[in-house]
């Protein structure tokens, strides 16, 4: 890859107060490419915002080195940062509006010290309050707007002094899951158009699906895994990962479906509960008349789902495999052998194994 547009390294972050100290990010490494979609993932405290904050400075690294758009941050003059800072645009779960000015002086105010004239920063908000679809707005409150407007001022203001990044942190968490696609849906037009580059942190892996070509899962300051999309989702390693996986497909919901079956509660001797995931053209057909066929195992389904993430299908079946038990290592190993990853489940458990 060349130069990645971010790259942090061996970046620690302590917070020390009288009585205690917080390890918020420990010896964490990242980079992103210029144009990549790289969603952080965490539940609440695990140090996303910390590192990601690492990136535009306004969280200074105890240790390590961030290099955005190939400058050492941390050695840059103060003149100098507020210059590197103005090619990263940052939005916020709560929007961080000004409530006194109109939409349009909001999204002007990051212009005040460009080099544009009065006419020229006119015209500048009125394109930017085109490309976030609020051309009809730039003279109202921001408490006249619904949340997912107010967003997009965000959006816009963030953008105005045209950054190559734009850093989103929680951008979608307070907003509900139709307005959530709407955001996602331009920010990931923005990234196509304008080939910006975008870090989204978030803890809704559905967030992460929708727009990340790759992602990184982060737990107690550390990053514990990390990929593409199709290859976290369809490999995930960590429980943690899987846990947001399941999540986000609704595994979780239909797996304790699932376990109030009859067939799964009185699971016969001869039977497992197993968790299929496959990527690509292969479809459940062909796999499980193929186990019949070559091994005498009968496959039961009892849920199975196929989402398209970047266009590639990715599938999910639970099923039950019955049979002759001495059959089932070699059947298994067909599968993975086909490219499908095959997690046999504990029927009482609550979590996928
Ligand atoms: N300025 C600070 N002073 C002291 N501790 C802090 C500070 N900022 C963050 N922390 C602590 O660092 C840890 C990581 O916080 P951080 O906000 O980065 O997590 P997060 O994954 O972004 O979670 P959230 O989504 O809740 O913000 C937490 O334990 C938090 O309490």
């Amino acid at each position: 890859m060349s130069a990645p547009i971010i790259d942090l390294k061996d970046i620690t972050v302590t917070f020390k107060n009288k009585t205690s100290t917080v390890h918020a990010v420990k010896n964490v490494s990242l980079q992103v490419a210029k144009g990549d979609v790289y969603g952080i993932v965490g539940y609440s405290g695990a140090g996303k915002s910390t590192l990601v904050r690492t990136i535009n400075y306004l969280q200074v690294p105890t240790s390590g080195t961030a290099t955005v758009n190939g400058q050492v941050m941390g050695q840059l003059s103060k003149n100098a940062l507020r210059l590197a800072r103005r090619k990263i645009g940052m939005i916020f779960q709560h929007f961080n509006l000004m409530n006194s000015r109109t939409i349009a002086a909001n999204i002007d105010y990051p212009l005040r010290y460009s080099d544009l004239n009065t006419a020229q920063r006119q015209k500048k908000v009125a394109d930017l309050l085109t490309l976030v679809g609020l051309q009809d707005k730039a003279d109202a409150y921001p408490a006249q707007l619904s949340g997912g407007q107010k967003q997009r001022v965000g959006i816009a203001r963030a953008l105005a002094n045209d950054p190559g990044i734009l850093l989103c942190d929680e951008a979608t968490s307070a907003l509900d899951p139709k307005t959530t696609q709407e955001i996602l849906g331009l920010l990931k037009h923005l990234n196509q158009t304008l080939g910006i580059t975008i870090v989204l942190i978030t803890h809704e892996m559905a967030a992460v699906k929708a727009v990340c070509q790759h992602v990184a899962v982060m737990e107690q300051g550390e990053i514990i895994e990390r990929g593409s999309l199709l290859d976290i989702f369809s490999q995930p390693q960590q429980p943690l990962t899987k846990d947001f996986i399941n999540t986000a497909a609704q595994l979780d919901v239909a797996l304790a479906e699932v376990r109030k079956q009859p067939a799964v509660v009185n699971l016969a001797d001869n039977a497992r509960l197993l968790h299929l995931t496959y990527v690509g053209a292969s479809t459940d057909a062909p796999l499980i008349a193929s186990l019949y066929q070559q091994y005498g195992v009968t496959a039961n389904i009892l849920y199975g789902s196929v989402e398209f993430l970047q266009d590639t299908p990715v599938g999910n079946l639970i099923v039950i495999l019955s049979g002759d038990p001495a059959q089932f290592p070699e059947a298994f190993a067909d599968l993975r052998g086909q490219g499908v990853t095959v997690t046999e489940l504990d029927p009482k458990g609550t979590v996928v194994a």
